[in-house]
């Protein structure tokens, strides 16, 4: 089931046209800018496939997760960008405390009203947000909201949906 859900998500965000998916940035971004601040640190990612892109802010310290092995992750502040495993554009820099973040943006293929979530499956954000007390946001595209995510005792909760169309409580 979670696998299927996988599949139809990654068809439905491959299926948004160039200037939907630009649209869709453009308004996340101007809810999330209301809950940065200058002295924050704010994990992010580098969108790929169809993932809702993250523009950049002036605001705060800005860092992305970078792939270690088949399961672990770490953020890293970057000086630059190389293309890294699974063809993702990864920071080469310094790595951050993960208890130092103060945001945390969080990709997703589905998420419930509960606050879970599925991923791609491989447990990088589920053992990395087990080692931050920073606010967890999960950004999607509104029509990534499902009924049930049949989460595990792993799971982490999110703190905050964040869709073009607003911020959300879970
Ligand atoms: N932008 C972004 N960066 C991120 C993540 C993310 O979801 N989005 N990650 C969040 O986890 C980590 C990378 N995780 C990934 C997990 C699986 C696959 C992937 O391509 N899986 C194949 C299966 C291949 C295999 O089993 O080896 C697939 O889905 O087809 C790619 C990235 C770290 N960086
Ligand atoms: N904290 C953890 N420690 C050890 N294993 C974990 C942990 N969290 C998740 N896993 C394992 O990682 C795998 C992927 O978990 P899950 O099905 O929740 O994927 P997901 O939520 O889609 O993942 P992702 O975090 O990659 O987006 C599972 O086999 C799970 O048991």
């Amino acid at each position: 089931m979670k696998d299927e859900i996988r599949k139809h998500m990654r068809k439905k965000r491959e299926q948004l046209s160039e200037s939907e998916r630009k649209q869709a940035s453009k308004q996340v971004a101007r809810w999330l800018e209301t809950l940065l601040k200058e002295d924050m640190l704010i994990a992010s990612y580098r969108a790929f496939r169809a993932e809702l892109e993250i523009l950049p802010s002036a605001k705060g310290t800005w860092c992305y997760p970078r792939v270690l092995d088949e399961t672990h992750m770490e953020m890293i502040v970057p000086d630059d960008f190389r293309r890294g495993r699974y063809g993702i554009e990864e920071p080469i820099g310094k790595s951050v405390d993960p208890k130092q973040i103060d945001i945390i943006l969080v990709p997703l293929l589905a998420y419930d009203e509960k606050g879970y979530r599925i991923g791609y499956g491989k447990g990088y954000y589920d053992r990395y947000l087990k080692k931050c007390s920073a606010l967890k946001i999960g950004v999607a595209y509104c029509f990534q909201k499902v009924a049930d995510t049949w989460p595990h005792d792993l799971d982490v909760k999110l703190d905050l949906i964040l869709t073009p169309a607003g911020i959300t409580r879970v």
